[in-house]
């Protein structure tokens, strides 16, 4: 295991890297139509004709040396010792852009294998390559692929085991010809370099060389940072920089990428033939006139969300439903046949049944909701959305790469904190970071789910729903905007990010990241939010009253830990409408959000109170939780209590994945705090406008 040599698929983002590494390997990593679908190295063991590799998936980077969190991981990798060979993965229709990095891996003199993959949108693009031709100017083995129909698989296996285990017959990268000018430089500065004697950087001298005449501020930094000596080679290469930028007349920065731009040129006029542009790409360039439009763009977009809450609603109600009376018959009986055991029948009846079935009866819902999201993402739309975004975002003090850490946050906070090391600046990382709560995950559509359905009126419930993501996205939005005005000042960026050509997903990937992120919800369902209700059970039932008998259970229960919890809070928690009921539901908000809908669904079971459930019909039971609360609560109170649920209290996992990505206390904390503080003032805003307007 451990010597197996490393491969490595290197590419621009959404090249195909994680659709070859899933045919390759065997695996089924996320795939998706939008840039940055991969944030951490995925790896799988591959067996070759020659022998076993170690296949590694990084991220998605447009060049090498970059700031960003995914530019440092491909580095990183490509740096280490038990690499043996680079698979360097291309949009065969992008080779302009695309095989700019593909120079850039000259540096580490490794076999490089060019994969040209998308070869059958190339070919229904009429493209054609003198391959042979092709091969022998990089210095490189070349193979045609169609990741999705499984074509060139052999070939690239074949290509990467004679990489990795018979490196002496495989060809040698050609070193890329900048011109004797600038490579008379290049030596120079490598030269002087390594033999400073300065501390031995982990990265190859020519790479070091080439990005210190790039004037790579990080690889300046670095030098800068070893005292005076560094200083002194960093003036020496200046003047080097200086004199060179003279000759060519160029700007120095500029003079490697142009050189680069240059030889990719040349070296296609003579191995491409065909114009290149393909159906699909012709008509992305038509749906992208009406689905991007600069006045219609956005309210398209706004639409879109709408039809999917709506579907999530109408479709998935009847079957919510269902689900919910199969959870009722179930505790009923459960009730009957555990009669005489009141612990046990409380506590499987009342707080499993009750809990579990409660955030379990919504499967429907989310999965309705995840099959659209991740058919938008499929088809590359979202890519479109954070593009379109980007021009609101930037009044915002935030841009476009924010967005699809908001939308992944639309799913979970948890992969959307992750999902901001794709931002540079710190700045704009740390703000994403800090209002990224306010997206509405999939565990919070259960409290609007629960809420909504008790408590609005059918004509408007997709309607509010959609609502409430919006003034999510909206308060991030404008929390944002201060936070850029004020403690995150500057750090600006620019936003490149390639729109994918609208493709149908693969019905597999598509099938299976649905499948995954429904599993992954009863999942959680059946282990942390099972343990969660256990305790929860425990706080709402105990401490007992000295007699027993007698008692009604709604008086029980206003004795136990959480309803005293829950008082405690009341006097406070009033002016948003919310009672000890609801307080006591955010206590356990805290540790998963489901839990919320899972404790409101132990308070007001029907099958709590064995005698009523016993009398009642089927029809009357399944009704019964839900009419308990709309019994109970008004409309203002509900809409105050999902602004709370909305935009306070991120739970535990959220507030765990912020510390270990920002590494700070402070900010965790700070966070926490100013979330639940702004979420409470907006709860009471809502809370006491609603009660004002809808109180005829
Ligand atoms: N037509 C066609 N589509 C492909 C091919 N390979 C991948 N795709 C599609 O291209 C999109 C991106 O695929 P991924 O495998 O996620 O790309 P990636 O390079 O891993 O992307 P990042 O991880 O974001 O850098 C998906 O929609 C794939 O279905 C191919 O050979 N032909
Ligand atoms: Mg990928």
């Amino acid at each position: 295991m451990k010597d197996r040599p490393t491969v490595l698929l290197v590419g621009n983002p959404n090249c195909g890297k994680t659709s070859l590494f899933n045919e390759l390997s065997g695996c089924r990593a996320f795939v998706g139509n939008y840039p940055g679908g991969v944030i951490e190295a995925a790896r799988a063991g591959v067996e070759t004709p020659d022998g076993p590799v170690e296949l590694i998936d990084l991220p998605g980077v447009y060049r090498l040396g970059g700031a960003s969190l995914e530019e440092k991981l491909a580095m990183d990798y490509l740096c280490r010792s038990g690499v043996r060979a680079i698979v360097s993965v291309v949009d065969s229709l992008n080779l302009d852009r695309h095989l700019y990095l593909t120079l850039q891996l000259w540096h580490f003199h490794l076999p490089v294998i060019l994969v040209l993959n998308m070869s059958d949108e190339a070919d229904a693009a009429l493209l054609s390559f003198d391959i042979p031709a092709f091969e022998a100017m990089l210095g490189v083995r070349i193979v045609r692929t169609d990741a999705l129909r499984r074509k060139g698989m052999e070939e690239l296996l074949a290509c990467i085991g004679q990489a990795a285990y018979r490196p002496s017959g495989y060809p040698a990268f050609r070193k890329p010809e900048y011109g004797e000018q600038t490579e008379q430089v290049l030596d120079f500065i490598a030269h002087t370099v390594e033999s400073s004697g300065l501390p031995r950087q982990k990265e190859p001298f020519s790479y070091i060389a080439a990005r210190l005449l790039d004037g790579n501020a990080a690889m300046v930094a670095r030098y800068a940072e070893m005292g005076e000596e560094g200083r002194r080679l960093l003036e020496m290469i200046e003047d080097c920089r200086t004199e060179l930028s003279r000759q060519m007349g160029l700007p120095a920065p500029e003079i490697l990428s142009s050189k680069r731009y240059g030889l990719i040129r040349g070296l296609l006029e003579e191995v491409q033939g065909g114009d290149g542009v393909s159906r699909i790409r012709r008509s992305t360039a038509v749906l992208d006139g009406i689905l991007t439009h600069k006045y219609w763009g956005i309210p398209l977009f706004l639409l879109l969300m709408y039809v999917v809450f709506f579907a999530a609603f109408t479709l998935g109600n009847p079957l919510v439903d269902l689900v919910r009376s199969g959870f009722d018959a179930l505790g009923g009986w459960l009730a009957q046949a555990l009669d005489g055991h009141p612990m046990w029948q409380s506590l499987i009846v009342k707080g499993i049944i009750g809990g579990v079935g409660g955030v379990v009866s919504f499967v429907p819902t989310i999965a309705i909701l995840f099959a659209c999201l991740s058919l938008l993402e499929g088809t590359g739309y979202m890519a479109r959305a954070a593009f379109l975004m980007d021009r609101f975002m930037h009044k915002m003090g935030l841009h476009g790469k924010s967005f699809i850490p908001m939308l992944i946050g639309f799913g979970c906070n948890v992969p959307a904190v992750m999902a901001t090391r794709s931002i540079e600046s710190k700045k704009d990382r740390l703000t994403t970071i800090f209002v990224l709560p306010f997206m509405s995950c999939s565990a919070r559509l259960l409290v609007f789910a629960l809420f909504i359905e008790a408590l609005v009126a059918p004509a408007y419930q997709s309607i509010t729903m959609w609502g409430l993501y919006l003034f999510g996205i909206l308060v991030a939005v404008v929390g944002a905007r201060l936070l850029k005005s004020t403690l995150f000042r500057g750090g600006d960026e620019t936003f490149i990010m390639e729109l994918p050509p609208y493709r149908l997903p693969s019905p597999g990937a598509y099938l299976h990241s649905v499948w995954e992120r429904v599993s992954g919800y009863l999942c959680k369902a059946g282990t942390f939010i099972l343990l969660g209700v256990v305790v929860l059970w425990f706080l709402n039932t105990y401490p007992q009253p000295e007699q027993g008998g007698g008692i009604p259970d709604s008086a029980r229960m206003e004795q136990s830990y959480a309803a005293r919890a829950g008082k405690f809070f009341e006097p406070l928690s009033q002016y948003a409408g919310m009672d000890w009921q609801a307080n006591s539901a955010m206590i356990g908000a805290f540790s998963a959000k489901e839990l919320l809908v899972a404790q409101l669904g132990i308070l007001f079971a029907s099958p709590g109170e064995p005698d009523a459930a016993v009398h009642a019909s089927d029809e009357e039971k399944r009704l019964d939780a839900r009419r308990k609360i709309s019994a109970h609560y008004t409309l203002p109170q509900a809409l105050g209590i999902m602004t709370f649920a909305l935009l306070a209290l991120p739970c535990i996992a959220t507030v765990a994945v912020v510390r270990k990505e920002t590494g700070s206390w402070l900010f965790t904390i700070g966070q926490f705090a100013a979330l639940n503080i702004v979420g409470f003032g907006l709860a009471v805003a809502v809370y006491q406008t609603a009660a004002v307007f809808l109180r005829a």
